[in-house]
C-alpha cells in the first residue's frame, strides 16, 4: 500500500444525504446503524480527538462516511477504516478516490477480530513510535461512532491490547475517541461511590484516563436511537495503576461488582471454591486492609490494585485457582491446574522508571544519613 506524504484536504463530495440515496444505504437495525448526517457534529468529534495535520487515523465503522469526511478534512496523512457491512464499500471507495492516492484505505473486516496495528506495520512513512513513558502521544488515533452492540466488547478488547502494549499500542500511547450510549459513557468515567460505578469504570480508569468530551442528543442520528450518546476520549496512562495481568483485574472486577448492593465480600468469595472461600477471601482482605462490609462502588482504584495484586499472588501459589468458575463448581481447581495463567509483562521503561524512583530514594537517604 503506498502512502503519499503530500497532504491534500478533501475536495467537494455529494452531500451525505444524497450519498445515502445514491447507494441505497438504509440503516440495518441488526448492525445498530445510526448515522451521523450533521457534518458540524462529525467535525466536532474529530476536533475533540485532537487530530492534527499529517496524523494517521483508524476509524471503526465508517458507514456512509460522515466522520470519515471530517477526518480527511482535518488534513490527516492517512486514514484506515474498518467496516463490516459490504454495502458501504463502494461509497467509501468513491471518497477514497477523491481523497487522493493511498490516503483512505478500506478494510472490509470485523473490528472485533482485527488487529488495526497491522495496517501500518510495514509502512515507512508511519509517524514515529513514542515510548510510553514520554509525555507526548504518537501522532496516531482510533476514532469511531460505534454500533451499540459492539461498543463494550470492543472497548474491552482495546483496553486489553493497551495493557499489553499490543496491536496499535506497540507504537505508543495512542488515544481512542469513541461514542457510547450516554449511560455506558457515564459508567466508563464514573467516580467512586456513584451509582454508575461498575466493572468498566475500573477497567478503563486503571489503564487510561477516560473523559466524556461532549454529548450528542439521540435526535442527531438517523434513525434516532431512544438514548443520547457520549463521546469518550481515552488517553492511555504512562503507567497503569494496577500491577497485575489484565485478565486477573477483569476477573476481580467482574466478581466484586457481581452483587452491587451487598457487602463486597459476597462477590469476592465467588473467586474461590466453597471449601477455600472463607480462608482465602479473609486472607486477601486482611492483607489489603479492606473492610468486608464495604460495597463494590465505594472501593477506590487503589483498593482494586491491592485486591488484584493479592489475588494474583494467590493464583500463582494455588494452581488452577485463576480458572475456577463458581458457576461450574464440579470443575475443581485440581482439574484446572494444568491450564496456563496469564503472566505479567514487565516493560523496560516501567522498570527504568521504578529504578529512577529507587535511585532518588537512595540518594536522598545517603544525603540525610551523612
Ligand atoms: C452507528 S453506525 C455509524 C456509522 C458512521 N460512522 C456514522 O457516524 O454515521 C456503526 C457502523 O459500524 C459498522 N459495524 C457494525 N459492526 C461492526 C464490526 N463488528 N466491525 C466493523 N464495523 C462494524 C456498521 O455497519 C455501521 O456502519
Amino acid at each position: 500500500m503506498s502512502t503519499s506524504p503530500a497532504i491534500s484536504r478533501l475536495p467537494p463530495l455529494p452531500a451525505l444525504r444524497d450519498f445515502i440515496h445514491m447507494y441505497k444505504l438504509q440503516a440495518k437495525k441488526i448492525l445498530s446503524q445510526n448515522y451521523l448526517m450533521d457534518m458540524n457534529i462529525t467535525r466536532k468529534i474529530v476536533r475533540h480527538a485532537k487530530v492534527r495535520e499529517n496524523d494517521w487515523v483508524v476509524e471503526i465503522g465508517p458507514g456512509p462516511g460522515g466522520i470519515t469526511r471530517g477526518i480527511l478534512e482535518s488534513g490527516c496523512g492517512r486514514l484506515d477504516v474498518v467496516e463490516i457491512d459490504r454495502r458501504f464499500i463502494p461509497p467509501l471507495e468513491y471518497v477514497a478516490e477523491a481523497a487522493g492516492e493511498g490516503r483512505l484505505n478500506i478494510h472490509h473486516e470485523n473490528a472485533l477480530k482485527c488487529d488495526v496495528g497491522e495496517f501500518w506495520q510495514n509502512e515507512e512513512h508511519r509517524p514515529p513510535s513514542i515510548p510510553w513513558k514520554n509525555a507526548n502521544l504518537p501522532n496516531m488515533h482510533i476514532i469511531g461512532n460505534l454500533p451499540f452492540n459492539i461498543a463494550s466488547p470492543l472497548v474491552i478488547k482495546y483496553l486489553k491490547a493497551m495493557s499489553y502494549r499490543r496491536e496499535i499500542w506497540k507504537y505508543g500511547r495512542v488515544p481512542l475517541t469513541l461514542t457510547f450510549q450516554l449511560e455506558v459513557a457515564k459508567r466508563i468515567c464514573s467516580p467512586i461511590a456513584c451509582s454508575t460505578r461498575s466493572r468498566i469504570s475500573i477497567m478503563s480508569q486503571y489503564i487510561s484516563e477516560p473523559e466524556i468530551v461532549f454529548k450528542i442528543p439521540g435526535s442527531c442520528f438517523v434513525p434516532s436511537p431512544d438514548v443520547d450518546v457520549g463521546v469518550v476520549r481515552f488517553v492511555p496512562r504512562k503507567t497503569p495503576l494496577i500491577k497485575a495481568p489484565f485478565e486477573i483485574i477483569e476477573k476481580m472486577c467482574r466478581q466484586v461488582f457481581h452483587y452491587r448492593q451487598k457487602f463486597m465480600i459476597k462477590g469476592l468469595k465467588t473467586l474461590y471454591p466453597k471449601e477455600l472461600e472463607m480462608e482465602l477471601s479473609h486472607e486477601l482482605l486482611k492483607s489489603c486492609r479492606i473492610d468486608p462490609t464495604m460495597t463494590s462502588i465505594s472501593l477506590g482504584i487503589e483498593q482494586f490494585a491491592d485486591l488484584s495484586e493479592g489475588y494474583y499472588e494467590q493464583c500463582k501459589r494455588i494452581p488452577g485457582l485463576f480458572h475456577y468458575d463458581y458457576t461450574r463448581p464440579k470443575i475443581t481447581i485440581e482439574n484446572l491446574s494444568q491450564k496456563p495463567m496469564p503472566e505479567m509483562i514487565e516493560f523496560l521503561d516501567e522498570k527504568e522508571q521504578e529504578n529512577n524512583v529507587e535511585a532518588e530514594k537512595w540518594s536522598l537517604k545517603d544525603f540525610t544519613v551523612s
